[in-house]
């Protein structure tokens, strides 16, 4: 994994970049549709991925393609580096390249990062709309060994082989998301607590693989986040994520039985059946729009309370 092009990539930065923003805080990552949380940022220098060597290119709608730095907060403000986008495995991104940004803001000094995303809500107690701050993953591919972005030669010899993760989500950072939402007098269920399965999509969930993520503990499901997870806590980062619930994953209490609306027919008594319920990206990217400011405020409120460390 040497090959990794750190060097041509922070060389990039440091020449784009001035050096007042060149040394971030926290870093944040913008999940599908939430790319204005980038719009609190005040003195703003847009790196397009293109530029950099080892980025990929984000293809998903919803998600652009650069790295914005600038400062959040009042006076000399607090500088912080946003992923105006990120890479996906469906993409067809090996996960190297999908953690390799957040590896470029490990060494541009970040020791704090938000990472956002949208997700599908398993736990019918999480209303579309609900931001809900992440205590636990369940990583579905992990259960065949595969995709696991410290899979492989180890990047550095300094690196746990054996990274753990019960402690994976920064307690620190979940507590400042709980006192932000109280400054801004958000609403008590406006954020929630929960356990976010990761799957590798881009197909959304059958019936029967919500009802088993459901069963397996999970509260939300997501496409995204986990590796970057893994790789912050391996870069020796805190990390918290937001997921903002876009939709609920339908989990009927039975199946259709075409087998009883047949018979039923054929006896002269027709069974009235409700269309089955579907989801869409373009509803997730909705739902972001929608909740833009709110997950905004609360980004910037946690980070003019991140303590410097
Ligand atoms: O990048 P995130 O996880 O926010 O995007 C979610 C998961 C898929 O990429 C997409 C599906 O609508 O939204
Ligand atoms: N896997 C998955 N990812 C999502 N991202 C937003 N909504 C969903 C969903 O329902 N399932």
């Amino acid at each position: 994994m040497s090959e990794l092009p750190f060097a041509s990539t922070l060389s990039t930065l440091a020449r784009l970049v001035p050096a007042k923003l060149l040394k971030p805080r926290v870093g944040i990552v913008c999940g599908s549709g939430l790319s204005t949380l980038a719009s609190s940022l005040r003195d703003v220098v847009e790196v397009p991925y293109n530029q950099l060597e080892g980025f990929g290119k984000s293809t998903v709608v919803g998600h652009k393609s650069s790295l914005a730095f600038g400062l959040i907060g009042p006076g000399e403000g607090i500088p912080v580096v946003v992923m105006l986008g990120r890479f996906h495995p469906y993409e067809g991104h090996p996960l190297s390249t999908v953690v390799y940004p957040i590896r470029v803001l490990a060494r541009l000094g970040v020791k704090n990062l938000i990472i956002t995303n949208a997700s599908g809500a398993l736990n019918p107690n999480l209303a579309v709309g609900t931001i809900v701050v992440i205590q636990d993953h369940l990583a579905i591919p992990n259960l065949t060994g595969h995709l696991n972005p410290v899979f492989g030669p180890q990047l550095s010899p300094d690196y746990p082989r054996f990274l753990p993760l019960s402690d994976a989500y920064s307690v620190k950072l979940r507590r400042l998301a709980f006192l932000a939402a109280n400054k801004l007098g958000l609403a008590e269920d406006a954020l929630a607590e929960g356990v976010y399965a990761w799957v590798s999509g881009p197909t959304y969930e059958t019936p029967a693989e919500g009802r088993f993520l459901r069963s397996a503990g999970a509260d939300v499901v997501g496409m995204s986040t986990v590796p970057e997870v893994v790789a912050a806590r391996e870069e020796g980062m805190e990390v918290m994520v937001l997921s903002l619930v876009t939709n609920a994953v339908v989990i009927p209490e039975s199946y259709r039985s075409i087998k009883a609306e047949i018979k039923a027919e054929l006896a002269g008594k027709p069974i009235e059946q409700a269309p089955v319920q579907t989801v869409s990206h373009d509803e997730v990217l909705a739902v972001g729009k929608q909740k833009a400011e709110v997950m905004k405020n609360l980004v910037a409120n946690i980070i003019e309370n991140v303590s410097s460390d």
